[in-house]
């Protein structure tokens, strides 16, 4: 291969260096693990970094997978090692994943850089793995492909399909609604989740895979794919061969990941009616390649670019529908006359040519993807909504959102905190009704690292009349799985003196998703005096990453990533490898 004789791999540092003594040492380590220096030296050592535990349902597939992984890497004359990271389950990670996300971008970017690795491959599935991984390897920015578990099969619930995430926060209503009894709710505890595999809706996971596949860090049509279907190890042999080959080619995260790549990504959340936590990945991800992507751009890219694929909780469809219609290929395939066509594929491909061509017709496919021309809504994508409540912006998932509440004036109703809202919002004493907007203060990322706590429920007594949406606030995220008109990432955040912090109830909140408005009806004096009384919490946490964390996380609009963490440019964004001396 041309090429071949010029490379100059990195880890040859380690296994070839002019000093005897550091050869001699790296090498004799490896043989204690039984790695024959013929066997490795000289090619493309490859890092596969595994990220499954046994608490994380979602990316517990690659405990098998990544046997493939290693076969294609053999296969096209690498070598793999197998590493293992932080995991984030989105499910059981308290107070929320995302303080974790960093964590895990420092642990991915620091063994990269301190170890023998020309390429490597990230196993990844729920939520945060994806971004984490993208933000440790564009740091990096050594060839790196990232393979996804796939996602659960659907469940079944007394003959309806029933998908894990979207579901269980509708029979949740349900259940509070007196509609469901207890029996029928441990019936549907057992029978919603019954495989491995990430949320089988497009919830932040199957965002962000679709999302990664985009920016060209996986392969071209792996995104969709069940975590059950054999074509997953099928992907994952692949994944293996094609990272080989990358490295022979130095195709870096950098030329995949352009500003250009960014916008096309913006640009199919909107199409996916996708999660509104992209809007802050992304921007961390971009962010550690010194691409400053502002806040605003989420909203202007993705004028025009309707709702084409009908899949929970924006539209009725599964991942396996998904699937079955084309997947991610016939999304970017319909949606190519809105992208920058030049920006590359992992393939070394331009998306142009990667996604350009004549698909089949599928199966039901016109149900769950559409054209540009007949898309199942017209308004998707975010909106980024600004007034005196939210000077820095917040988030909206437009297509998620009931018709009525487009357009909505009402008086707050305040939490001061997740504990105060848990302990008044099921009280039949609450004075609420579906006309009021429900405020949540105190959950943005330096106050508690942001969990997914916006989609505030709905009050039981509301939910016994039949109320289903209501406008509701907060400094915090929501599920990608969720769904209504839930206003999200207000920045700044209540506890660092954002304007949040001193809405009283009753006070006037309008909103408007047509002009992308967010407003307190309070005049600045009145705002002004307020936040001169208001006095900031004390931090919760006095130690350790929490404290870190609290000090250094950037806000919602910023990617929430650590400031230290994120370049202040494109030149102070170049990796700098280690001195390779002894250890
Ligand atoms: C369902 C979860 C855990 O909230 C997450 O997977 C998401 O989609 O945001």
């Amino acid at each position: 291969m041309e090429g071949e004789s010029v490379l100059k791999l990195r880890s040859s540092e380690w296994f070839e260096n002019e000093n005897a003594e550091l050869t001699f040492q790296h090498r004799s380590a490896m043989r204690a693990m039984g790695h024959n220096p013929e066997s490795f030296v000289g090619k493309p050592i490859i890092g596969i970094f595994n990220a499954w535990n046994d608490f994380n349902s979602c990316n517990y597939p690659h405990k098998e997978l990544v046997e493939f992984v290693k076969r294609g890497v053999l296969l096209a004359g690498g070598y793999p090692i197998e590493m293992h990271t932080i995991s984030t389950p989105a499910d059981f990670m308290k107070p929320s994943d995302l303080m974790y996300r960093n964590l895990l971008s420092m642990d991915i970017e620091e063994s990269i850089r301190s170890q023998p690795i020309d390429g490597v491959v990230l196993l990844c599935e729920c939520d945060k793995t994806v971004p984490g991984q993208l933000m440790g390897a564009a740091s990096c920015d050594l060839p790196a492909l990232q393979l996804a578990a796939g996602h659960r099969s659907s469940g079944s619930f007394r003959g309806k399909t029933v998908n894990y995430g979207t579901d269980l926060w509708k029979y949740s209503d349900d259940y509070k609604a007196g509609l469901l009894s207890d029996d029928d709710w441990k019936e549907l505890e057992q029978s919603i989740s019954c495989s491995l595999g990430g949320c089988p809706v497009m919830g932040t996971a199957s965002t962000m895979k679709s999302l990664s596949e985009m920016l060209g860090m996986m392969l071209p049509g792996t995104s969709s794919i069940p975590a059950t279907h054999a074509a997953r190890k099928h992907a994952a042999e692949a994944t293996g061969r094609r990272i080989v080959e990358m490295v022979r080619d130095n195709l870096t995260p950098s030329k995949l990941m352009t500003e250009e790549a960014f916008h096309n990504a913006i640009k199919l959340v909107a199409a996916l009616g996708g999660s509104t936590n992209a809007a802050i990945h992304l921007t961390a991800i971009a962010g550690r390649l010194g691409i400053r992507i502002p806040i605003e751009r989420y909203e202007e890219l993705t004028e025009g670019i309707p709702l084409i694929v009908n899949l929970q909780p924006s539209g009725s469809h599964s991942m396996d529908d998904f699937f079955k219609a084309g997947g991610l290929r016939k999304v970017i395939r319909n949606l190519l006359p809105k992208l920058d066509a030049d920006c590359l594929s992992c393939t070394g491909e331009t998306i142009g040519d990667t996604y350009g061509s004549d698909m089949p017709a599928y199966a039901d496919e016109s149900e769950v993807i559409s054209t540009l021309d007949a898309p199942f809504k017209q308004k998707s994508g975010l909106a980024i909504l600004k007034g005196n409540l939210a000077p820095n912006g917040a988030v909206i998932k437009k297509s998620a959102v009931s018709p009525k509440l487009f357009r909505h004036r009402g008086q707050a109703v305040v939490f001061d905190g997740y504990e105060d809202m848990l302990a008044r919002i099921d009280s039949d004493d609450l004075e609420v009704t579906e006309d009021n907007v429900l405020v949540l203060k105190n959950c943005g990322p330096v106050a508690m690292g942001m969990p997914e706590w916006g989609s505030i429920p709905i009050p039981a007594k509301l939910l016994r009349q039949g109320v289903r949406d209501m406008v509701r606030i907060s400094d915090a995220r929501m599920s990608g799985t969720s769904y209504g008109a839930v206003i999200l990432h207000v920045a700044p955040e209540a506890i660092i003196g954002g304007p949040l912090a001193i809405v009283q109830t009753g006070d006037w909140i309008e909103m408007d998703l047509d002009r992308s408005t967010l407003r307190l009806d309070l005049d600045d004096a009145e705002i002004e005096a307020r936040l001169k009384k208001w006095t900031r919490p004390e931090p919760q946490h006095k130690r350790g990453y929490p404290r870190l964390f609290a000090e250094h996380a950037l806000q919602a609009p910023e990617g929430c990533d650590l400031d230290i963490l994120r370049p202040n440019s494109k030149e102070e964004a170049k990796f700098v490898p280690p001195i390779v001396g002894r250890g």
